[in-house]
């Protein structure tokens, strides 16, 4: 295969009429990281990924391939290959040939281009196929074939556009783990759009949280999930709580919020000086229950929800000021001790499980 390459990409903007869907953002993707780009619907991610193939004109900044600008060269030129959501199949043509089209494209010769199709096949596990038409294959198989006519440029980067998304849950766990070591065995750079934060957990090296046309946080997958940088990737990741209060207190390494009902909670951390509000994060597996809490490390507060879901049990608990807070405990723990919506019970967390987030420029 070839050699895999940065991507950088500096100060980047798209806009669509009176619609921003990019704010100017950079980001460098090492060479050979699997990167995925992680947001909800309408983030920015898909146009992020569509200015990096040269599908879509970029309306300020610049992109970086290896030390190339690639702004103004066309997708065909840049080294990079897009596998997009609906694996755009040719259905009129066997594998082989769907595969050998760039090559065709490109004006290599038939027996050359049916040979390295062949090849390609063969990696992806697809040569006893070669004569069928997609229709022919499962979704599975139709998404390697996707993967193998993608690759057959031999592309520095591959793109790939929501590559999972038509595929059943337990196929889409197979293909995951299937894309994971492709991109470790080829050694190139993958850039991989999702909205799910499982997917990106189970792929990325770097996880890049978009929101609103922004980055909120590049890093990771541990970082993301130990230490979500902002309140919008803690609520995104889905497995913090998030306190949110008045700024009432504040030195060089702890903050001190204040709920409506007068709650008080302390952070180690930092906020800039203009705010007037901050966040508090705890995870959710990391609170304790029926300890009395250390001032500023818990609450007491009333059971208002539980979910039996096997092997854990997830309670929900409500106090004043506070958005619903999610606890999740052992079931043995639990059942040990069961106790019923409406009981009062004790929650805490070690001062070192409180993070302070952080805010994004709007
Ligand atoms: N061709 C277009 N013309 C106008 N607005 C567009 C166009 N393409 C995208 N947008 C807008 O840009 C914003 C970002 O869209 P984008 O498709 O990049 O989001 P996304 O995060 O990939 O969402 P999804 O997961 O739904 O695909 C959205 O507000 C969208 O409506």
């Amino acid at each position: 295969m070839t050699k895999a390459a940065d991507i950088d990409i500096a100060a980047v903007s798209k806009v669509y009429g009176n619609t921003t869907a990019v704010h100017a953002i950079s980001l460098k993707i090492p060479a050979a990281t699997y990167c995925c780009l992680l947001g909800p619907s309408g983030c920015g991610k898909t146009t992020t990924l569509r200015m990096i193939a040269g599908h879509e004109n970029i309306t300020t900044g610049d992109i970086l391939l290896g030390n190339t600008i690639v702004n103004d060269l066309p997708p065909a030129s840049r080294g990079t290959a897009m596998m997009f959501q609906s694996y755009a199949l040719f259905p009129h043509l066997d594998l082989v040939d769907n595969v050998a089209f760039s090559l065709k494209m490109k004006g290599m010769a038939k027996d050359e281009r049916r040979r390295e199709a062949l090849e390609m096949l063969k990696l992806m596990q697809l040569e006893p196929y070669a004569t069928r038409r997609p229709a022919q294959l499962s979704g599975g198989q139709q998404q390697r074939v996707a993967l193998a006519r993608a690759l057959i440029t031999k592309p520095e980067a591959l793109l790939l556009d929501e590559p999972l998304s038509a595929l059943d849950p337990f196929l889409k766990i197979r293909m995951r783990a299937e894309l994971k070591k492709l991109q470790t065995s080829l050694g190139i750079t993958f850039v991989h759009v999702t909205h799910s934060q499982e997917e990106a957990m189970a792929l990325a090296d770097i996880i890049v949280v978009m929101n609103d046309g922004r980055i909120e946080q590049a890093a990771p997958p541990r970082k993301i999930f130990e230490k979500p940088a902002t309140a919008f990737v803690a609520r995104f990741m889905g497995n913090h709580n998030i306190i949110t209060g008045r700024l009432v207190g504040k030195s060089d390494d702890e903050v001190t919020i204040e709920l409506p009902g007068g709650m008080r909670f302390f952070a180690p951390g930092l906020v800039p000086h203009a705010e007037m509000t901050a966040d508090i994060a705890v995870r959710i597996d990391h609170v304790r229950v029926g300890e009395s809490p250390m001032a500023g490390f818990g609450f007491t507060g009333i059971v208002s929800n539980i979910e039996d879901l096997g092997a854990t049990v997830k309670i929900t608990v409500s106090a004043p000021g506070l958005e619903d807070f999610t606890v999740v405990m052992g079931d043995a723990a639990f059942f040990a001790e069961p106790f019923k919506i409406g009981d009062a019970v004790p929650l805490s967390w070690s001062p070192s499980d409180a993070i302070v987030l952080g805010r994004v420029k709007q």
